[in-house]
This record gives structure tokens, sequence and C-alpha cells, in this order.
């Protein structure tokens, strides 16, 4: 950041000092209302204000004042305040938590106080994944899981993404790992800025036929992200549904590796279909997809199936395939817990350039192309079946 930016920063900061919370009446910065404060090239300012219950006139006013105030102050030449509700106050946060995410941003405009409502929702037992699926236009939407971090998650999502277009499905991708947005760099749309519609909706970013909206387009991802659990939720929650979507056949949510609050409430909130879990074949990580199976049945989310990434390398030298995770333990896991599994996909270095490039591998002609395929299909036929359950598997070599 450079010194003008954190001048900037600073008066911002001093200004949301002096607007008090006509509630608590104290000053936003005092009462640790202000996170995820971003300066971005060219005066845009981006943050977050934290208020307590939903979508209020005196939230609508509080907001209107902020970012007039806001907009005056010299060298800003934009400003945008998500407003965010959560059912724990700002107070009572514990003092070592940081109240700030330095550099983060958000570009997001006005929440609707949707999370509160939806965090008050219990999980339905009885719920369908049709009656799940309540985004407007968007047929299935899929959470692509891992519980593990950097198994690949991402790569999986990119690639069986552009698979299930290249298949003819309109697909979309939303990428909500907060800890680590990695679709705009594997769709190389990493320097386009999304734009809103007349709605204010933010309009996706279209990249090898995949309609994209991540967390990373929003915020400094250089920037580390020390958002509270609650504000993560909220955010994501907003983005899945300040975003026009269009028709999609197939929303694919790549989300924040692990089992904890976020991800529980991920999975209690988005209108999931369902959800694939992807693994190494290790037992560190098996364990891990103990846990994510479990959660997402806590949610009543059927677990469409287990893909395991990184099954093995074939040297192309010597000729030799080597398991350097172990073999065949997400298989085994899979039919331990009566879950389907999709396919396993090999170490190539392939879908590490081409993810780097911007390019997802299945983009081209041939095996890794024939694997992200094979995957693809079964888990759109998974779609039509009860229960979301997956048709028998499909073996390839
Ligand atoms: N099958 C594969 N062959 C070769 N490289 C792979 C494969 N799968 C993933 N990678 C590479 O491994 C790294 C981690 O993958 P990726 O970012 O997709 O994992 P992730 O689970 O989404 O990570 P995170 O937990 O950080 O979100 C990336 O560099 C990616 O290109």
């Amino acid at each position: 950041m450079t010194n003008t930016n954190s001048d900037l920063k600073q008066a911002v900061l001093d200004v949301l000092d002096v607007i008090i919370h006509p509630d608590t009446a104290k000053s936003l910065v005092k009462s640790q209302r202000v996170q995820g404060l971003s300066i971005q090239n060219g005066g845009q300012v981006g943050f977050i204000i934290e208020i307590d219950g939903g979508p209020s006139p005196q939230a609508d006013s509080l907001q209107k004042t902020i970012e007039e105030a806001v907009s005056q102050i010299n060298g800003v030449s934009k400003v945008t305040v998500v407003m965010t509700s959560h059912s724990e106050t700002p107070q009572s946060r514990p003092s070592s938590q940081p109240a700030m995410a330095p550099g983060a941003t958000h570009r997001m405009q006005k929440g609707d106080g949707t999370a509160t409502k939806d965090a008050k929702r219990p999980a339905k037992a009885s719920s369908t994944p049709a009656e799940r699926t309540s985004l407007p236009g968007v047929n299935a939407m899929i959470a692509i899981a891992s519980a593990k971090g950097g198994v690949g998650k991402s790569s999986v999502t990119a690639n069986l993404a552009v698979a299930c277009a290249q298949l003819g499905l309109k697909v979309g991708i939303l990428d909500t790992d907060v800890y680590g947005p990695s679709i705009p760099t594997m769709f190389g749309s990493s320097e386009i800025e999304p734009q809103q519609n007349k709605e204010g909706k933010l309009i996706p970013i279209e990249a090898h036929g995949i309609k994209t909206m991540s967390i990373g387009y929003l915020a400094d991802t250089d920037a580390p992200m020390i958002w509270r659990g609650p504000v993560v939720v909220s955010a994501i929650n907003q983005m899945m549904k300040d975003v026009e979507w269009g028709n999609l056949d197939i929303l694919f949510v790549d989300t924040p590796p692990g089992t904890g609050d976020i991800q529980l409430s991920l999975a209690q909130r988005a209108p999931l279909t369902g959800a694939v879990i992807v693994s190494t074949p290790q037992e560190i990580a098996l364990a891990d997809v103990r846990r994510g199976v479990a959660m997402f049945h806590k949610t009543h989310t059927p677990v469409l199936g287990i893909i395991e990434n990184m099954a093995w390398f074939d040297d192309p030298v010597s000729n030799n395939r080597t398991y350097i995770f172990g073999e065949g333990g997400a298989k085994k896991t899979a039919e331990a817990l009566d879950i389907p599994f999709l396919g396993e996909l090999p170490i190539v270095p392939k879908i590490r350039k081409d993810a780097d490039n911007g390019t997802p591998a299945v983009l081209t002609n041939g095996p890794v192309q024939d694997s992200f395929r094979l995957i693809a299909e079964q888990i759109i036929a998974s779609l039509d079946a009860p229960q979301g359950k997956a048709p028998p598997r499909i073996i390839f070599e």
C-alpha cells in the first residue's frame, strides 16, 4: 500500500470514528463495527459495517450517512459499504481478535440482512434437494468441499465446471474460499473487476464459458483475511444472492477448506443440492473426509460422492507409477461410508501449469479431459437420481 492510500485509510477511519451508531450511541470505529477497510487504486474505498438485526430504515439511513460522509473525503472516488448482521454482537468479540482486516476489501453493496433471517432457520430434516435450491434460475447448486486444505478442491472445481460446460450445460462457479480464492487465477480473470447491473447486482465474470464470481474479485487477496466467521458467512451469503447468475444448470461452490463453524454455517444456509468431497488418498486426509461427510449429513445435504485427487504419479521418464500419498484410500472411505466414489485423478503437472496460466487443463483434449468428463457425467446423472445418489461408478484408467 502506498503512503497516499495509508493516508486515505486513516482519513476514512477518522470520518467513521465520528459517526455514531444510533442504537448504541457509540462510534462505529470504537465499537469495532468497521471491518475489511480497503483502498483500491484510484481512491475506491470499500468496507463492511456490522449492524444488529436485519434490514431496517435505521440501517438504510446509517448506510446513507456513511456513504455521504466518506465520499466527501478528498481523494475518494467511490465508496462501497456492505452492511452485515449476525446474532453475535460486536461487543462480545474477544479482545484478542482484530476488529479489522487490514487491506481486505469488499466492493459489494448494501446487505439485505438475509443472513440474520437465515441464521434462525434450522436445516429441515424434511427438505428435499429441490426445496433447497432457491436461487432463481439456478437449477442445482453443488458445493465442492474438502476438509483439508491444498488437496486440489479449486482445481477440481474449475475443471469439473468446464467439463460440465463441454457436455452442454450452463455452468457457474461461486468461489467462497476466503482463505485463498484461486478461481480468478485459474480462469485468468483476476485482473477483471465485476460490474453491477441496474439493480446493483454483480455481473459474474465469464471465462472459458463459465460464469464466475469470487471473493477474490472483491477482496485484496494479498492481504490476510482476518474476518470473523459470522462476517465471512454473511458476506458469502450476500455474494450468493446479489449476483446476476441468470439461468444456470449447475452452480458449483468452491468452499473454504475445513469443517469449522464457517463451513457448517455455509452448509446450513446455502441452498445446496448436494456436495462433492475432494480428498487425497492418505489416512490423515481421510479422517477429515469423514468429518466433512458428517457435517453435510448434519445439514441434510446429500453427499453426491468423493473424488480422489493426486491419486498417483506416472513418471514420464521411467514409466513407473508411484502412489505418493498411498493407494485407494478415498475409495475405501467412500465404500465404508456408503457414498459414491466418483473417480480418481492422478498428479499431472499440466493440471498445475494450466491452472497457473488461467486455462483449466480440461480444455485440452487428452486423458485429463477424459477423466474430468467421466466424473462430470456421474455428477450430472446423480442430480437426477433420488436422494442425490450417483449411479454405479465408472472405472477408468
Ligand atoms: N491432480 C493434480 N495434479 C497436479 N497438480 C495439482 C493437481 N490438483 C491440484 N494441483 C495443484 O495443487 C495445488 C493446490 O491445488 P488447489 O489450489 O486446487 O487446492 P485447494 O484444495 O483448493 O487448496 P486450498 O485449500 O488452498 O483452497 C495447486 O498448485 C494446483 O495446481
